[in-house]
């Protein structure tokens, strides 16, 4: 049987170099790419396709800072009834967080609460299958401990609400393996180092970039999570989809490096997670994603 893979924040980044990747590892697996606007989805199916041209490769839209748009996508990927892999690789970092539609923190949306909905939402396609399904959340080495608090988990009030969500996204993953690893499904978080990308591109000008590339060459040689390159980003990924998820470790985060010489490799290092706090942090999920299913019933089946 075909695996079926979908890809969030497929259109560009560390999300679209990990389909290439994945399909030049596997020509077989179906790919999804999940995008933020049909066109989108469209322009970034026609790009791998040209690389890989006998590549099955079909297109979701969903935008998952936007609660509707994700209990859509949930409800089309469900008519289609496979699904085995979900891998996470949209994010947005802002200086200034605001609320979205559904007057949630835009970056706890988008970075993990989009993608907890569509999960729980998938949980019949993912859980009790023959072979165990699995979840790769892209997180980072940003996340903080000291940036999340429970009481302000969507970070409504601090200045850090990208390490708050990246420390949630932690949180989240350690959980899920506990509720769902005897239903065979399984759950990792990778960091994938700096990556020049859009969101490199927020922090500096394209052009500024370019001039320090030089220095982050020669800084590669001591920062081994320098991995500059989307493709170079996504090798924990690639790493994770290579191997049987019953043998990884739970409270472990993989993260792609890259030697002074451009050698990729993963570097598997201690998740910094108090699973009390996991477990409290997991009920307040499940209460607001209470109040999202009651908000948009009509989106349910
Ligand atoms: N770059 C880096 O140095 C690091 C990145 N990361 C993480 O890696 C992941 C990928 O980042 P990277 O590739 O660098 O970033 P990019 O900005 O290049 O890519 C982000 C992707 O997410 C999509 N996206 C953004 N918002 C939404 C949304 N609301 N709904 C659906 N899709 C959305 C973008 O789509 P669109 O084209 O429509 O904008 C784009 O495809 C993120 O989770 C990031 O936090 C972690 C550590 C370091
Ligand atoms: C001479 C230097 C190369 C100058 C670059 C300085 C900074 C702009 C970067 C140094 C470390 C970078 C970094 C990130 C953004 C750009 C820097 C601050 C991230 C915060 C990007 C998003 C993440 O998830 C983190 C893991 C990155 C950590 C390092």
């Amino acid at each position: 049987m075909e695996r079926v893979v979908l890809v969030t924040g497929a259109s560009g980044g560390v999300g679209l170099a990990l389909c290439r990747r994945l399909l030049g590892e596997d020509g077989r697996i179906h790919l999804c790419l999940a995008c933020r606007n049909a066109q989108k989805a469209e322009a970034t199916r026609d790009l791998v396709l040209q690389e890989y041209p006998a590549a099955q490769v079909s297109t979701v839209e969903v935008d998952l800072g936007n609660l509707a748009s994700v209990l859509r996508a949930a409800q089309e990927l469900r008519c289609r009834r496979l699904l085995h892999m979900l891998t996470t690789a949209e994010g947005v970092m802002t200086q200034t967080d605001r609320l979205n539609g559904d007057g949630l923190q835009e970056v706890f949306t988008t970075n993990l609460f989009g993608h907890f909905i569509l999960i729980r939402q998938l949980e019949s396609l993912l859980c009790g299958n023959e072979k165990p399904s699995r979840l790769i959340w892209t997180s980072s080495s940003n996340a903080r401990e000291s940036a999340f608090s429970l009481s302000d988990y969507q970070h409504a009030k601090g200045q850090e609400s990208y390490s708050s969500s990246k420390y949630a996204t932690d949180l989240t993953s350690v959980v899920l393996n506990r509720k769902f690893n005897k239903q065979g499904l399984y759950s990792s978080v990778v960091c994938p180092g700096l990556v020049m990308s859009n969101m490199t591109f927020k922090i500096l000008p394209v052009f500024l970039w370019v001039l320090l590339m030089p220095i982050m060459f020669l800084i590669r040689f001591f920062a081994k999570t320098y991995t500059l390159t989307p493709y170079n980003g996504a090798e924990a990924h690639v790493w994770l989809f290579k191997q049987k998820p019953e043998y990884l470790d739970p409270l472990v985060k993989y993260h792609s490096c890259t030697s002074g010489l451009g050698k990729n490799f993963v570097e598997p290092r201690k998740l910094d997670v108090d699973e009390e706090t996991a477990e409290k942090f997991y009920q307040k999920l499940l209460e607001l994603e209470g109040q999202t299913l009651e908000k948009y019933g009509d989106l349910l089946d």
